[in-house]
């Protein structure tokens, strides 16, 4: 510690230590100022208040004082066992209790020795038999530079609280000689309290109470004395300012804690947001920029495929055209063949037929064999109509796979199934002829052939009265396609659409069959789309593991009809089509 000299050096009795001396600076307790005895509440140890200041500058410095979370927090470490106790900075010594039982003790003693000589806390000089080192207990004060308000060329280092005044020490002995001013507290000018605001009512007292009544009725909690005893607040029950404010910092102090954690973990989840924006928007490498390049390179890798798939259909295609070509220029050089032979031996007959008989006859063999000829040709010729391909189309499909098919019409059987009601007559006729019939109920089937691509499709429309049911299992053999109708908009018959559902689709001779469900009436109010749909039938787990779609329609319009046969002909074409007939691309 620093020895200087001091305008009030305490008194030192470091070679006989009582109860009512410092431990540390082994001076005597004073009832206030800087020997006042004060509590630290972190091991129960009693040292004076200089003490507790000197130990604060001391630690102030010390890494280990600061509370790491929290700057408010200043932590002294006991002289005697070194546990900690916290204080607020800016409240210093004076945010630790007084210790109450040793000051009554130091009361005592003072009363019993009224008659002897004071102790002296100016403190200007170490007596001969005490210690030599003197704390400048207000080394702190000195520093602030306010002037003594007895001595304006003195500098103040107390506060006397009652009379409100600034000190030095040598002032503060010789204004508070008396044995009444003794008992003034005063106080380091550092720990000043703040000025106690005064009564709103009664300007000459402070403010000193809070009400604690909950039906009070005045707008303001706080009173003075005259509020309290005489005043609008007369008979309430109350508490002391003081405690209220120290109860208040408390909370405020754990708030200020708490609070300060949060901002930690706020900035702490702050950066690894930020982390986390900087990764996703990096513009060279962050993760949208890949994800983008991700995206651009899949699309363009079908866009070749398909590009890929284009090329070898067309070159099929074109293939296909070759070939065809050649065959009907073959026919059509046969033909001209057999038309020129024929034409001579017409012209041949005309001219023998001019003959006399003689020379007729001489030619006879000739003529037989050139009859013989022609009619030989004629018979071959009543099969060659049958025989010459004069269907200039190119009968084309696609499977799902985008492999191109070319070839006679293949034969399809397609079961529609459904409620009744729900438009399968409707569908049929729809696709068949392109027109709406009025329907009646379906009693037993109606059996219908539909050319479409190069498919022929028997299409099986089975009535779906409930009594017509058990009979739907007849038509399941050889089927190769499945379409079942819904009446989308009759939600309340949907658990019996889910019903038949399950039962169809656990038929063994269905297995293979691909799935088309027609969301039809799709024109009608309340009407439910393909996903509610999907969803309330549960979908997705009935028809597990075979092909299946959802096609939205309207059979009066044929809307959405032709997109779900499109599906249905790849799938048959991919699943039916022998692989040699489909061209692999
Ligand atoms: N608004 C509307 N009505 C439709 C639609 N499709 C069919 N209908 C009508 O629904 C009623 C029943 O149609 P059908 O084709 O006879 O029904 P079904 O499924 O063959 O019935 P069953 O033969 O008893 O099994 C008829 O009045 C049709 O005009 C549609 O898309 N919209
Ligand atoms: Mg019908």
């Amino acid at each position: 510690m620093a020895v200087s000299s001091s305008s009030s050096p305490p008194r030192t009795n470091a070679s006989n230590p009582s109860a009512v001396d410092c431990r540390v600076c082994h001076e005597k307790y004073t009832l206030s100022g800087a020997k006042v005895p004060r509590l630290l509440h972190g091991c129960g140890h009693t040292i004076c208040h200089g003490c507790v200041s000197a130990l604060i500058s001391q630690q102030a410095y010390s890494p280990v004082s600061m509370d790491s979370l929290s700057s408010m927090h200043l932590t002294i470490l006991c002289p005697f066992d070194r546990t900690p106790t916290i204080l607020m900075p800016e409240q210093g010594g004076c945010g630790l209790n007084k210790n109450f039982a040793l000051v009554e003790l130091i009361e005592n003693v003072h009363a019993n020795q009224s008659g002897e000589a004071q102790q002296s806390e100016s403190g200007e000089v170490a007596e001969a038999e005490g210690t030599a080192s003197v704390v400048d207990v207000y080394s702190r004060e000195r520093l602030l530079g306010i002037p003594c308000d007895e001595d304006a060329s003195h500098i103040a280092v107390v506060y006397c609280v009652v009379c409100e005044s600034q000190l030095c020490s040598q002032c503060s002995d010789e204004t508070h000689k008396t044995k009444v001013l003794h008992k003034h507290r005063r106080v380091p000018l550092s720990e000043k309290p703040h000025p106690r605001q005064k009564c709103p009512f009664h300007s000459a007292y402070a403010l000193e109470f809070v009400c604690q009544e909950t039906d009070c009725g005045n707008s303001d909690r706080l009173m003075c004395l005259l509020c309290r005893d005489y005043g609008r607040h007369q008979n309430h029950r109350h508490s002391l300012l003081e405690t209220e404010a120290a109860q208040l910092r408390e909370q405020m102090v754990d708030g200020l804690t708490e609070f300060r954690r949060f901002t930690a973990d706020l900035l702490d989840w702050g950066g690894r947001v930020g982390r986390a924006v900087t990764g996703l928007m990096d513009a060279t490498d962050g993760s949208a920029v890949t994800a983008k390049r991700l995206v651009s390179t899949h699309f363009a890798e079908l866009r070749d495929q398909l590009a890929l798939q284009e090329a070898t259909a067309l070159s099929i295609v074109e293939g296909h055209a070759r070939e065809r070509l050649a065959l009907l220029r073959q026919q059509q050089e046969d033909l001209a063949t057999v038309t020129s032979q024929v034409s001579a031996v017409c012209t041949q007959l005309d001219k023998s037929e001019k003959l006399d008989d003689a020379r007729l006859v001489v030619q006879q063999t000739e003529i037989v064999r050139m009859l013989e000829m022609v009619r030989k040709q004629r018979i071959e010729f009543t099969d060659l109509p049958n025989q010459l391909l004069l269907d200039s189309r190119i009968p084309l499909a696609f499977t799902k796979d985008n492999r191109v098919h070319i070839g006679p019409n293949v034969e399809m059987r397609v079961v529609l199934l459904g409620l009744d009601g729900a438009g399968k007559t409707t569908v049929v006729f729809k696709l068949k002829n392109n027109e709406i019939m009025p329907t009646v109920s379906t009693i037993g089937f109606n059996v219908e052939t539909l050319e479409y691509k190069n498919l022929k499709l028997t299409l099986w429309d089975v009535g779906g009265l409930p009594k017509l049911r058990p009979l739907w299992k007849h038509y399941y053999l050889n089927t190769q396609a499945l379409i079942f109708v819904i009446d989308s908009s009759d939600r309340e018959r949907f658990p019996e659409v889910q019903s038949e559902l399950v039962k169809i689709l656990s038929e063994n001779d269905l297995r293979e069959a691909s799935l088309l469900i027609l969301a039809n009436k799709q024109d009608q109010p309340g009407r439910m789309n393909c996903e509610e749909m999907v969803q309330a039938l549960t979908l997705s787990k009935l028809c597990y593991g075979r092909s299946w779609h959802v096609q939205p329609c309207d059979a009066l319009t044929g809307e959405g009809l032709w997109d779900g046969l499109d599906w249905l002909t790849r799938q048959l074409l991919s699943n039916t089509v022998s692989p040699s007939s489909v061209h692999n691309l």
